[in-house]
C-alpha cells in the first residue's frame, strides 16, 4: 500500500512545494533532523492523529486533503517519524550534554562561540593531531573500529576543536526580561504596527509614552500567562501547532505556486566541476571540468538546464510530484547531481544559494527509496532509511541545556536497530553543522548508520572544514561536484553587491534612508535587514517601526511559532521589510526578496554568502548592502573575491537625522541595554575588534551614544567578569 509522504516533505524547510511529491512504501521513513523550523509544530499535530486515530482517517475534500494522512499507512509513517526524529534527537541530545550543560541558548550565541572557535582554528593547525586518549574519549576509536569494515577514506581530523560552546560566554543569556513567548500578542502588535505608528503621529509626546506604559505591563503580563503557560501547556502548544498547521496547509500549496518561474534569465554559464575524492582535496589536478550545455551560449548566470525530469529515469510517482510541484527542466546542480547520485555515488555538491540543491538531494533520496522492498507493516521498528541532517535550528541544544542526563555514546538499542536501515545520509548546509560546532555529532550519527550507504554533502560554501569531514563521511571515491565556476565567485552575478563605510552614530539613519530610497524604487520591496545579534535585531526592528516603515522582526528570542507565522507571511508578502537575525541566513526559501541589506561585520564570509544569498534566487535579481563602520572594514578582506564595491554614503538631512533621533528616544531602555549588552559580546568575541578590550569598550559607548545613550548601560558584574572585562574603564558594571 502506498502513501503519500507530504508531511514529512514539508519538514524540510520552506522550499519545498507543499504538493505530492512521490509514493512511499509503508514503514519507509525519511527522518530530518538538525532542527526544522516546522518540526515542533508538526509533532504535535501528528501525534495528536497518532492518539486519536487507530484507524484510517476519511480523506476530506479541497486542498486540505493532501496533507491528511487518508490511509492507515499515513498514520504509520506519521508515528514512526515522530519517534524517529525524538529518539535522534534524544540520542544527539545526549551526546552534546556534556559540550553543552549550562551554555549557549541562542543561534546568535552561537555565532558567538563560532567567532571564538575561528580565533582557535586560525591559530596552529598542527594541533589538529589528536592525541589517542582524547580519540579514545571522542569516540574517534569506536569509529575506527566501525570503519574498519570498510575503509571510508583517512581519519585523524581533529575532535578537540568543537569546545567552543564550553568557553563562549553568552552575553545576551543574562538577559532573562526578554521573554519571547509572549509572541502571539506581539505578533499581532507587530502586524499592526506600521499602521498603528500613523495613528500614533497625531498623538502628544504624553500620549505615546502612556501608550508605551501600557504596552510593557501588558508585556509584562503576557510573560506571567506564559509561565503559567509554559508549566501546565502541553495541548496549549499543542493546539497552537495545530493551528499552525491548519494555516500552512492553507497555504502552502498556492503559496508555492504562485512563485513565478517565467521570469527566468535562461541564460547560464554555471561550469560544472566534478572532482573525484582526492582532486577534491587538492591533492590531484581536477579530473574533469566539464560545462553546463548551456554554457556554451555564453549568457551569464541561469539556475536552469536545458534537460527535463521527464528526460531521467524517475519512477512515475517521483515525475508526477515534480509536475505537481511546477517543475518541468532540472536547475543546473540537479542536472549534475542526479545521474551521479542514482548511480549510487557518495556526492559533495557545491552549488550557489536559492539554486535548488534541496531537490537535488531530496528526489534521489525518494527514489532510491522507492525502489527498496516494502517493509512490513508490522514490524516494530520500521528503519529509517533516509536521515537528512539541516542545521536551521538546535533543538538538540535547548533539551541539553536544561537537561542533565548522562552523556550516552551510543543510541537506545532499539533505536540503533532503526538506523541501520540507513540507505542515505545526507548532509545539509554541511559547512554549517561543523561550524556550529556539531562535528563530534556527526561522527556519532556516522558512526552509528551503516557502512553500506550513499552520502551526500550539500552547501553552497565548502570550506577547508567540509573536505575534512569527507574523510570521514564519504566514500574514497566519492565526486565532488561543483557549479560554481571557479573565478566567478560564490555568489550570483545578478545580485549587484556594494558596501558602505559610515561611523557608527549614523548607522540608524543611513539605514533608514537605503530603506526609503529602495521602497520608493520599487514598490513591491522585500527587504531582509540582518542584524549582529537577537537584541540588537530588536533594537533596529524597534527603531525602524518607530519610523513607520512596514517592518517585523525575527530572531532566536521568539519562539518557533512566532518565528512560523512571521516567515510565511513575509514569504508571501510584498512590501515588507523583515529585520533577523542569522536565524534565516541559511536554507530559507524567501521568493523575491529585492534587497539584502547586512548591517554590522557578519560573522565570517560563508555567513555574508549564504545571507546575501536570500535574494537573487531562481536567477532573479537582487541587491546587497553591507553596512559597516571604519573599524570594521577588516572584513573585507575576507571577501574580496566578490564583486562587491564600495558605494558612495546617500547625504543625510538635518531633518533625517532628527527624526530618526526621535524614533530611538521612543524605543524603550530595556531593548538599548539588551542590544548594548549583546553588541559588546558580539565584537567582544571578532578576532580583531575584540582584541584590544580597551578599544572595544570605546567603540561599544560609540554604539550607546548612536542609540542616544551618552552614559552607557551597566552590565552586571558577573556578565562582564565572563567575558573577561572586568574593570576595563568606560564600563559601568552593576
Ligand atoms: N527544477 C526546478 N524548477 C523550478 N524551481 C525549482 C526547481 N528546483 C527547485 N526549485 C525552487 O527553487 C527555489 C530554491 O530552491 P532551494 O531552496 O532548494 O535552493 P538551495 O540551493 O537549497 O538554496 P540555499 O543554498 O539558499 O539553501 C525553491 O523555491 C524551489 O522550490
Amino acid at each position: 500500500m502506498i502513501f503519500k509522504f507530504i508531511p514529512q516533505l514539508r519538514l524540510l524547510g520552506h522550499s519545498l512545494p507543499a504538493t505530492g511529491f512521490t509514493a512511499f512504501k509503508p514503514g519507509s521513513t525519511i527522518c530530518f533532523n538538525g532542527s526544522i523550523p516546522v518540526l515542533k509544530r508538526v509533532f504535535p499535530f501528528k501525534l495528536s492523529v497518532r492518539s486519536l486515530s487507530t484507524r484510517p482517517s476519511r480523506p476530506r475534500s479541497g486542498a486540505s486533503s493532501k496533507f491528511t494522512p487518508t490511509i492507515r499507512g499515513d498514520v504509520r509513517a506519521s508515528k514512526s517519524l515522530i519517534e524517529d526524529e525524538a529518539e535522534l534527537s534524544d540520542w544527539v541530545g545526549e551526546l552534546r550534554t556534556d559540550s553543552f550543560r549550562g551554555q549557549l541558548t541562542s543561534e546568535d550565541e552561537e555565532l558567538d562561540a563560532g567567532r571564538e572557535r575561528n580565533r582557535v582554528r586560525s591559530g596552529d593547525r598542527k594541533r589538529n593531531a589528536v592525541p589517542v586518549k582524547r580519540r579514545r574519549e571522542s569516540g574517534l576509536d569506536n569509529f575506527r573500529e566501525s570503519s574498519k569494515r570498510e575503509p571510508r577514506g583517512r581519519l585523524g581530523d581533529s575532535f578537540s576543536r568543537n569546545s567552543r560552546f564550553s568557553k563562549q560566554f553568552d552575553s545576551e543569556l543574562e538577559d532573562e526580561d526578554i521573554d519571547d513567548d509572549d509572541d502571539d500578542e506581539e505578533y499581532s502588535s507587530s502586524k499592526t504596527r506600521g499602521v498603528k505608528r500613523e495613528a500614533q503621529k497625531v498623538d502628544s509626546w504624553k500620549g505615546k509614552r502612556n501608550e508605551r506604559g501600557s504596552g510593557s505591563r501588558n508585556k509584562g503580563n503576557g510573560r506571567r500567562n506564559n509561565l503559567e503557560r509554559k508549566s501546565n501547556s502541553r495541548e496549549e502548544e499543542d493546539s497552537d501547532a495545530n493551528e499552525e498547521i491548519r494555516s500552512w496547509k492553507m497555504s502552502g500549496a498556492e503559496n508555492f505556486l504562485s512563485e513565478e518561474d517565467t521570469d527566468i534569465i535562461d541564460d547560464g554559464d554555471y561550469g560544472i566541476l566534478r572532482k573525484n575524492a582526492s582532486s577534491a582535496l587538492g591533492l590531484e589536478k581536477d579530473v574533469n571540468q566539464t560545462e553546463s550545455p548551456l554554457s556554451s551560449q555564453g549568457k551569464s548566470d541561469s539556475y536552469l538546464s536545458e534537460t527535463r525530469f521527464d528526460q531521467i529515469s524517475i519512477s512515475p510517482l517521483s515525475l508526477k510530484g515534480i509536475k505537481d510541484a511546477g517543475y518541468e527542466k532540472m536547475t543546473v546542480v540537479q542536472e549534475a547531481t542526479l545521474p551521479a547520485i542514482l548511480k549510487g555515488k557518495d556526492v559533495l555538491a557545491k552549488a550557489k544559494t536559492g539554486t535548488g540543491k534541496t531537490v537535488a538531494f531530496l528526489l534521489p533520496s525518494i527514489e532510491i527509496v522507492s525502489k527498496l522492498p516494502p517493509v512490513d507493516r508490522d514490524v516494530k521498528r520500521p528503519p529509517i532509511h533516509v536521515l537528512v541532517i539541516c542545521p536551521t535550528r538546535c533543538d538538540w541544544r535547548y533539551k541539553t541545556c536544561f537537561r542533565a542526563k548522562t552523556p550516552a555514546s551510543k543510541p537506545l538499542p532499539g533505536f540503533a536497530t532503526k538506523l541501520m536501515g540507513v540507505k542515505v545520509l545526507v548532509l545539509d548546509e554541511a559547512d554549517r553543522l561543523l561550524d556550529m560546532g556539531f562535528r563530534k555529532d556527526i561522527e556519532r550519527i556516522i558512526a552509528a548508520v551503516p557502512k553500506q550507504r550513499q552520502t551526500l554533502l550539500f552547501s553552497a560554501t565548502v570550506p577547508e572544514e567540509v573536505h575534512q569531514i569527507c574523510h570521514i563521511a564519504l566514500r574514497r571515491d566519492h565526486e565532488f561536484i561543483s557549479t560554481v565556476q571557479e573565478g566567478s565567485g560564490d555568489t550570483h552575478s545578478q545580485v549587484r553587491q556594494v558596501y558602505m563605510v559610515s561611523p557608527l552614530d549614523k548607522h540608524f539613519s543611513l539605514l533608514y534612508v537605503l530603506l526609503k530610497e529602495h521602497i520608493a524604487d520599487d514598490v513591491d520591496y522585500k527587504v531582509l535587514v540582518f542584524c549582529t545579534t537577537a537584541m540588537v535585531t530588536k533594537l533596529v526592528a524597534d527603531v525602524l517601526s518607530e519610523l513607520n516603515l512596514n517592518v517585523r522582526e525575527i530572531h532566536s528570542r521568539k519562539s518557533q511559532s512566532y518565528r512560523t507565522r512571521v516567515s510565511d507571511e513575509f514569504r508571501k508578502s510584498k512590501g515588507l521589510i523583515l529585520v533577523t537575525s542569522d536565524v534565516s541566513a541559511r536554507g530559507v526559501d524567501y521568493p523575491d526578496v529585492t534587497l539584502v541589506v547586512q548591517v554590522g561585520i557578519p560573522s565570517d564570509r560563508q555567513q555574508y554568502i549564504h545571507r546575501l544569498g536570500r535574494t537573487g534566487r531562481k536567477g532573479k535579481e537582487g541587491q546587497g548592502i553591507l553596512l559597516l563602520a571604519p573599524w570594521e572594514e577588516h572584513f573585507l578582506s575576507s571577501i574580496k573575491d566578490l564583486p562587491i564595491a564600495k558605494a558612495p554614503l546617500p547625504s543625510l538631512d538635518p531633518e533625517t537625522t532628527k527624526k530618526v533621533g526621535r524614533a530611538l528616544s521612543h524605543v524603550e531602555m530595556k531593548a538599548k541595554e539588551s542590544a548594548y549588552q549583546a553588541w559588546l559580546g558580539y565584537y567582544n568575541s571578532d578576532k580583531k575588534v575584540g582584541k584590544d578590550k580597551y578599544r572595544l569598550v570605546e567603540l561599544a559607548n560609540e554604539f550607546s551614544r548612536s542609540m542616544g545613550l551618552d552614559n552607557p548601560p551597566a552590565i552586571p558584574k558577573l556578565v562582564l567578569s565572563k567575558m573577561g572585562l572586568r574593570n576595563i574603564p568606560g564600563l559601568r558594571a552593576r
